[in-house]
């Protein structure tokens, strides 16, 4: 019998983000394989594939039926990429432990040019991600935007065949499922800041499951955690939409808190912008704050 079942959707990153969070587990407390089963549960957002997310509700597709398996109690944790996490949590649940951040950049992938700088005038790239698509608008307004979605084999096979010039990916999922030989250049954070909790994996569990919760503190990331409070209080003060482009980014530097947001319209012309410094003890009233803050400047140009 195992001691612990492990929820996860079922593609490649998230059974090895699953995997990593069981081997953690295991180095902490000493449990065996047979200790930690891995249930693979198939969410409304794996079933749905020839849309964009944005257009069919987004955030929440990946995470309903696991989130169900939780209070079911089939499942006592359930491990996911926080990027991909509605702003609230169901009442009830909360998130027990961040792993360590992976490298949290766009990646750019292009067979034609080392840079966005680089691309040829009018170059088409592929993004369904109306964050990346506003941030490419702002800085090169000669290209197009089309639609991209799909695993990473998808969309460098579409290059190969020209559907697109280049294309955007995090560099966090392609590091840790080995594909970072894919990757053409890292996009600084500067050019483009990356989604809120970019590179992030985060554990779920019931709130009243102390026992879960116990041995998930065991493996809990301090500083990834901090960053990763702020920015989604940042997402939670701005209640955006997924057609809202937003980013947010904070790092712990020297035992401060930097944050960074950025508020855009789809068509990338205006972006309202934010930057918070304080203590990681008020890292989540300063990811609010930022948030009340670009509401207030942008909310007329921008539908939160
Ligand atoms: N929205 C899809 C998604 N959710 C999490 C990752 C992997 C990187 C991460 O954990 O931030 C990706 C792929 C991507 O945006 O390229």
């Amino acid at each position: 019998m195992p001691k612990l079942k492990i929820g996860t959707r079922g593609s490649p990153l998230a059974l090895y983000q699953a995997n990593e969070t069981k081997s953690r587990l295991k180095a902490a407390h000493g449990f065996s394989d047979e200790d930690i089963e891995i249930v693979v549960i198939t969410t409304t957002g794996d079933r749905i594939r020839d849309r964009p997310l944005s257009e069919i509700g987004g955030k929440g597709l990946f995470t309903k039926e696991i989130e169900e398996a939780l209070f079911a109690r089939e499942i006592h944790l359930a491990v996911h990429s926080m990027k991909d996490m509605p702003a609230r949590l169901p009442e009830g649940l909360t998130m027990a432990a961040l792993l360590p951040r992976e490298d949290v950049r766009d990646a750019f992938l292009s067979p034609v040019a080392k840079t966005i700088d680089e691309l040829p005038k009018g170059a088409v790239v592929g993004s369904s991600s109306v964050r990346r698509g506003a941030q490419l608008k702002r800085i090169r307004p000669d290209l197009e935007v089309i639609q991209f979605r799909g695993n990473v084999e998808t969309r460098l096979k579409k290059l190969d065949e020209g559907v697109a010039q280049a294309t955007f990916l995090a560099a966090a999922g392609l590091k840790r499922l080995g594909l970072a030989d894919k990757i053409t250049s890292l996009v600084p954070t500067d050019v483009m800041l990356p989604a809120v909790a970019q590179g992030c994996i985060g554990i779920e569990t019931r709130a009243d499951d102390g026992t879960t919760r116990k041995l998930l503190a065991a493996i809990n990331h301090e500083a990834s955690a901090i960053a990763v409070d702020c920015e989604r209080a940042f997402l939670a003060a701005l209640d955006g939409s997924c057609r809202t482009p937003l980013a947010g980014h904070a790092v712990i530097d020297n035992g401060v808190v930097k944050f960074r947001g950025h508020a855009l319209t789809l068509d990338g012309v205006h972006c309202f912008e934010t930057t918070r410094e304080g203590s990681p003890a008020d890292a989540a009233r300063m990811g609010r704050e930022a948030g009340e803050q670009v509401k207030a400047e942008g909310g007329s140009l921008i539908a939160f």
